[in-house]
């Protein structure tokens, strides 16, 4: 196997670690040119020594002293900044995990694209918010879309017999998240910390809320829709909480492929580093007598209204998906602080929604600003709530 430039985007996080493991499992077959992170100096600067990485950034500059200070003596660029963190990503590799979270990921990835390698994608939200600009600049770029997101892998895997004209619908599984058999009173009552108990994934607290709320389930009925060119009803989702199957293709002569595996990210990212060959791996396997059986049901739209908003925003098109991504990032935040209780996420996307509508989305500065204008709605919104005077 020839050597793979890579570089990972948000390397200090629960996708990022697991894609360090990978590498470290093997690292005589990668040149790591990048790493990037937002705060976590200390993790940053251990994980660039042991890979031997050329660049390490933070996106915070208050953390760059630290990095710096780690990194003294090992000949490692260490950067800190915005810009330094989107100059990084552009450096050219085979390879990039765009794992990020939330809209701070977009422009380092689409910056990433113009290299012309391979851009594994766990930043769903980057793909929601830019939807047609983001398969732009892919294209531009002369890069390859991977998605790392456990169902869109699923579903990639599965389709790749080439089989695209045949396909009827595709089905996007969901574990439910940590209130599956809740009663709204009780969804209500959540706080922080039981709604980050996922109950399959351990992920990084904004997935975990959208898990929770199953906006996530609806931030991948629109990711799925762009990457593979699908239509709503094309897309469907089914409640699995074993999360076993990751994603199934239906075909118009009533086959039905699944990918399924254990869950364990490190799957998804291992076929995407390899991809189109297949890596070795210690990830744990599927023993499918011990898990004995495998549940499915219909989400449930009135105690998670997030999956018909996604939907909303999907058939409403141009910017109305920038505006649910923007308002649930900022809704979450304020749940994570204590600011709104858990219904209220929701509550607030939906207003926000509302008010947005669909505007036009032509370029990456008009998703910048749509993005803007949805998160300064979002926080009026979160104002309001506490202060009705304030609507
Ligand atoms: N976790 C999972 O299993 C899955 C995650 N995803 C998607 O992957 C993405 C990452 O999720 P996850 O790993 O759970 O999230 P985490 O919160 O665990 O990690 C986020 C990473 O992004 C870095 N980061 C945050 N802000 C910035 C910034 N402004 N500039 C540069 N780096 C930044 C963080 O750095 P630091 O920690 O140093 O602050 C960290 O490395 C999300 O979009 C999520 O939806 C998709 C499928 C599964
Ligand atoms: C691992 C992964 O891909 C996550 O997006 C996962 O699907 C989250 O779990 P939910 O199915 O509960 O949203
Ligand atoms: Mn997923």
């Amino acid at each position: 196997m020839a050597v793979k430039t890579v570089t990972i985007l948000g390397s200090t996080g629960s996708v990022g670690t697991q894609t360090i493991d990978l590498l470290q499992a093997d690292p005589e077959n990668y040149r790591v040119r990048a790493l990037i992170a937002g705060r976590n100096a200390a993790l940053l600067a251990e994980q660039a020594r042991s890979l031997h990485a050329e660049i390490a950034v933070i996106a915070d500059e208050s953390a760059f002293p630290a990095l710096r200070d780690a990194l003294a003596g090992s000949g490692i660029r260490a950067e800190a900044g915005r810009a330094a963190v989107i100059a990084a990503a552009a450096e050219p590799a085979d390879w990039t995990m765009a794992a990020i979270t939330g809209t701070a990921g977009l422009e380092p990835t689409l910056a990433a694209t113009r290299n012309g390698g391979a851009i594994a994608l766990a930043n769903k939200e980057a793909l929601v918010s830019a939807g047609d600009v983001f398969l732009a600049a892919i294209a531009a770029g002369g890069a390859t879309l991977l998605p790392v997101d456990s169902e869109h892998n699923a579903i990639f895997q599965s389709l790749a017999d080439g089989n695209r004209a045949a396909l009827e619908k595709i089905i996007l599984t969901a574990s439910g998240g940590p209130f599956r058999e809740a009663s709204l009173d009780e969804m209500k009552d959540a706080t922080p910390e039981t709604a980050l108990k996922h109950p399959v994934w351990s992920m990084g607290a904004k997935i975990s809320i959208d898990s929770a709320t199953l906006f996530n389930k609806g931030l991948e009925v629109i990711e799925a829709a762009r990457i593979f060119g699908l239509a709503p009803h094309e897309i469907e989702v089914l409640v699995h909480p074993q999360s076993i199957v990751h994603g199934m293709v239906c075909y118009r002569d009533g086959s039905v492929l699944a990918q399924m595996g254990a869950p364990d990210m490190r799957i998804p990212i291992a076929h995407t580093l390899a991809w189109p060959a297949r890596l070795a791996t210690s990830s744990p396997r599927l023993d499918l007598a011990a898990a004995a059986r495998l549940d499915f049901l219909a989400p449930d739209p009135v105690r998670f209204p997030a999956l018909r908003l996604a939907r909303e925003a999907l058939e409403a098109g141009h910017g109305a998906s920038t505006v649910l991504n923007a308002a649930n990032e900022i809704a979450v935040e304020a749940f994570l602080r204590r600011r709104i209780g858990f219904l209220d996420i929701t509550a607030v996307v939906e207003r926000v929604m509302q008010r947005l509508g669909a505007p036009p989305i032509g370029d990456l500065a008009a998703v910048l600003a749509l993005d803007a204008e949805a998160r300064a709605m979002a926080e009026a919104e979160l104002r309001a709530k506490s202060d009705p005077r304030a609507a």
